[in-house]
């Protein structure tokens, strides 16, 4: 008994191993060596990442360093690779606000760190690290919200474009200031601002260091809707009933519409479909369908 205990808690391990090396970008091969990195940023503490579940599908995760605006610390960074796992493993998840502590999103990485892991190595490795833990990110079968109140900085920038939508209150902005930085985006938030906004409204944006408030990001296809409340409390509560809208509904049907957007996004055309053809086979008979199938909806 013990051992098969033992043997299944191995299995389900190296299942999930083998399931964040497949959705991370860099492994060994490219000389990421994720143990020695976490212990490395370790070494830079403060301000936490946390993660509320709720019973309605719903996970709010918050970026709390009020003090510096929400940056991003060595610890932070290792926190939010940890609370991505944690949602990885939620199976009855549909949706995923992610919001910063003090009414303001995240101001980037701590400034402090950047200084201390200046040279080309630390960099690197940094740069893998956030840009695996924002890949498994964006792939979360869960519709993802930045709700963004203050303001989005740098790498904060960057991880709005991780999610599926940004909701902006009233005198927020994001902003890629990474050239006043002397710096380009590392957190792959250069790669995703172009399939946003395209090549041109990218280029301004990272090249002129431009600000984008509600209204301008609206109009670049930035954002997906400008909240009234600049109310941090309000403003949750908005941002909640506006995914809600999306996340209404069995799990399993929400959870396999983001995986076909996931597919089309990311891969080309004839594996997309033939990916949409195995997330069908998911749902296709399943108790939504065959309930709907009973009830026979019209839907006017
Ligand atoms: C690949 C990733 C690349 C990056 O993310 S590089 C980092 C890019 N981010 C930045 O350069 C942001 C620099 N900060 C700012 O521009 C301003 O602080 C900001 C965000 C406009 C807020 O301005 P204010 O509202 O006037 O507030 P403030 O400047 O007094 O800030 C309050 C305290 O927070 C600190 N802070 C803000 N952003 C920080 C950061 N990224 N790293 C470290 N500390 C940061 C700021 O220094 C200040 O602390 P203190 O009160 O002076 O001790």
């Amino acid at each position: 008994m013990a051992l098969a205990l033992w043997k299944n808690f191995l299995q389900i391990t190296m299942k999930r191993i083998l399931q964040q090396r497949r959705l991370s970008l860099y492994n060994g091969a490219h000389g990421y060596e994720e143990e020695s990195i976490k212990k490395k940023l370790q070494q830079f503490s403060g301000g936490s990442v946390n993660l509320v579940k709720e019973d309605n599908g719903i996970a709010i995760l918050t970026l709390n360093n009020p003090k510096l605006m929400n940056a991003f610390t060595g610890t932070m960074m290792v926190e939010l690779q940890e609370r991505v796992t944690e949602l990885e493993n939620w199976k009855d998840g549909k949706g995923l606000i992610i919001h910063g502590a003090g009414n303001t999103f995240c101001s980037g990485s701590d400034l402090n760190v950047v200084k201390e892991i200046s040279n080309s190595q630390d960099g690197m490795n940094m740069c893998m690290f956030m840009q695996n833990t924002l890949t498994r990110l964006m792939r979360l079968p869960l519709i993802s919200v930045a709700l963004v109140q203050g303001k989005a900085f740098g790498g904060g920038a960057e991880l709005t474009t991780a999610c599926d939508f940004r909701l902006m209150t009233p005198g927020s902005e994001i902003r890629f200031v990474h050239k006043r930085m002397g710096l380009v985006p590392g957190w792959g938030g250069g790669a995703r601002l172009v399939r946003l906004v395209g090549g041109g409204a990218a280029l301004q944006l990272l090249a002129g260091a431009e600000r984008a408030g509600p209204e301008r990001a609206l109009a670049l296809g930035l954002a997906e809707l400008a909240l009234p409340s600049a109310d941090e409390a309000a403003a949750l509560a908005e941002a909640r009933a506006w995914l809600s809208q999306y996340t209404d509904g069995p799990a399993a049907v929400v959870r396999a519409a983001k995986k076909v957007v996931t597919a089309a996004r990311e891969l080309p055309l004839e594996d997309a479909l033939r990916t949409e053809k195995d997330i069908f086979g998911t749902v296709w008979g399943g108790p939504a369908n065959l309930e709907a199938l009973v009830r026979r909806p019209k839907h006017k």
